[in-house]
């Protein structure tokens, strides 16, 4: 593309150098993938500064530059300096990319919990509906039956721009992505074209980013803020609000597009009645203004029945009959590495889950009770250099519900794993239930498998489809699943 054109996409700027006869061959905010003919986009990022990196990208063969300050010395290649390069690249990489969302509508999901649950739900309501979707998220990109792997759960401007493009080219007719607070207070989704956004709940998670509550809320209400703000204005937009969460009021202030609310205790849009929890499944009447139908899932817990009405509101505003929804949602058999059970035959229930909020640690550990016959031990832990606040709070959840705990490492990253099982245990007193602390989680889960008894059920929360285990700056092999079937067959069944 010729710079000149690339430059359409930004309306004041000042240039250096020569604009002219410029080819752009990519776009590029990471100087070591900068090639002949790439535009480098320099970003302040928490760790380093882009504009540290102009004399590697020159170097590499990039034909153009964007600042947000002066460089310090001059270059052959034409400088543009902008007010925020961060806002900056994703015009940029939209008009790059040829507004990609321009070709199939989209679906952002945001809240503290159930996003990714509700993403798989939505992916498997399109391809009942015949329509080939692309989900971004936690888990993988998903376009189809393809899959690729992912950093974030939601990606930088570039990077989404570039998958949107991807999903274009491989034919895509419906787009779902998670939506995190970081990435919409960081402009990560600056750019994006929203038809329906869908709000799931808000509990505390991520205050080591946050100043506050109010904060996260602030980050969350963006996606709201943001629908209808883009380039496909002559659709109509949704915002899909869980009427049943304190946050319901702000969040539906915060859009002027229409508004679907969903809920299971008061009127709203879409109403769950007669819900039924069973050790098998959930059962309940979905009621919409277009009728009425039964769910019959083998998804547990009462949780899911709020990410099945989200996901149902989502797939009613797309205009997917009752049927449909109704038939995909039969369907589903779970979603990777939530409340996912880990069968070798053994007498007593092994449940691997990726809770680590105190509000979802609680949801999942209620619901586990709800059917236990025996004990319930939990195995968990929390992540190092993340929200240390909800430690204890994650811990207390923990010895409130389950009749024994085994606190252990989640993902440590730089910090010291003791310290972190430090501040889970700090406020716990010997009354306050039973626990242990076992540093090492191969082995925190072996000691729950090896206590088990007949009819008795182990939560493994936390990493659920996580494959690894961050120690330091090192990514090593682990899987709770493989670990709790090697336990599982050591002991025996
Ligand atoms: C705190 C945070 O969000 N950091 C994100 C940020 O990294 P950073 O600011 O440290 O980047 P940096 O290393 O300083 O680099 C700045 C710039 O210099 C460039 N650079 C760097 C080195 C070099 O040699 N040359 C060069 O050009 C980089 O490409 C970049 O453009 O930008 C990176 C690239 O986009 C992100 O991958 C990274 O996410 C990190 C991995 C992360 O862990 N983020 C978490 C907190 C996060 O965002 N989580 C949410 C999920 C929350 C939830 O689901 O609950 C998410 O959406 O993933
Ligand atoms: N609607 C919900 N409310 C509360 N807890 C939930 C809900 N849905 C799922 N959970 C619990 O939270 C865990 C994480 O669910 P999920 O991965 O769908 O959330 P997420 O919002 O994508 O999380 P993340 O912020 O890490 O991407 C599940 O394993 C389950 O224990
Ligand atoms: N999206 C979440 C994932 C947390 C998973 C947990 N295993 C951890 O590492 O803390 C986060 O970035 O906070
Ligand atoms: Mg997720």
């Amino acid at each position: 593309m010729e710079l000149k054109k690339l430059l359409e996409s930004l309306t004041f700027y000042n240039v250096n150098g020569e604009v002219e006869n410029c080819e752009i061959t990519s776009l590029e905010m990471d100087s070591r993938k900068v090639t002949s003919g790439s535009a480098f986009v320099c970003i302040t990022g928490f760790t380093v500064d882009g504009h540290d990196y102009v004399d590697q990208a020159v170097k590499k063969g990039a034909s153009a530059v964007f600042t947000s300050k002066p460089l310090t010395k001059d270059y052959e290649v034409p400088i543009i300096q902008v007010e925020d390069t961060n806002r900056a690249l994703a015009m940029l990489a939209v008009k790059y990319y040829d507004y990609p969302t321009k070709h199939f509508p989209l679906i952002g999901v945001t809240g503290t919990n159930g996003k990714t649950t509700v993403t798989y739900l939505l992916d498997k309501i399109f391809e009942y509906h015949q329509k080939k979707a692309g989900v971004i998220g936690t888990i993988q990109v998903k376009i189809g039956e393809e899959t690729f792997p992912i950093v974030n759960t939601t990606p930088n401007a570039l990077e989404l721009q570039k998958t949107f493009h991807m999903m274009r080219e491989k034919d895509v007719k419906q787009g779902i992505m998670e939506v995190s607070s970081h990435a919409l207070d960081m402009g990560r989704v600056y750019g994006c074209d929203y038809d329906i956004a869908v709000f799931t709940n808000l509990s505390q998670d991520h205050l080591d980013y946050h100043q506050d509550i109010q904060d996260y809320l602030r980050a969350k209400s963006l996606l709201f803020a943001q629908l209808g703000n883009g380039y496909n204005g002559e659709k109509e937009k949704y915002a899909i609000i869980n009427d049943d969460d304190s946050s319901s009021h702000l969040l539906k202030r915060s859009t002027a597009q229409h508004v679907i609310t969903y809920s299971c205790k008061k009127e709203a849009t879409i109403m769950a009645k007669d819900i039924e929890l069973t050790a098998s499944g959930i059962r309940f009447k979905l009621h919409s203004p277009l009728g009425e139908i039964a769910i019959q899932s083998r998804l547990m817990g009462m949780f899911n029945v709020y990410n099945m009405l989200a996901a149902s509101a989502a797939a009613i505003a797309s205009k997917v009959p009752l049927k449909v929804i109704q038939e995909a949602l039969e369907s589903i058999e779970g979603v990777n590495g939530r409340f996912e059970p880990i069968a070798e035959g053994q007498d007593y229930s092994v449940i691997v889950d990726f809770a680590h909020t105190p509000d979802s640690l609680e949801n999942v550990l209620q619901t586990i009770k709800d059917f236990a016959k025996r004990n319930v031990y939990v195995v968990v832990g929390c992540g190092g250099d993340r929200d240390r606040k909800k430690r204890p709070l994650m811990a207390e959840v923990a010895l409130n519900y389950a009749d024994h705990a085994v606190f252990t490492s989640d993902n440590p990253r730089t910090e010291d794993p003791q310290a972190i099982l430090d501040d889970m245990t700090a406020e716990l007193d010997s009354t306050s239930g039973s626990y242990e602390v076992v540093v090492d989680r191969k082995e925190g889960i072996a000691k729950a498998i090896q206590s088990a008894q007949k009819d008795d059920i182990i939560l493994i929360a936390g990493k659920g489809h996580e494959t690894y285990q961050i120690i330091g700056h090192t990514k090593y092999d682990f899987d709770d699943r493989d670990v709790a079937r090697n336990a599982i067959k050591q002991k025996g069944v």
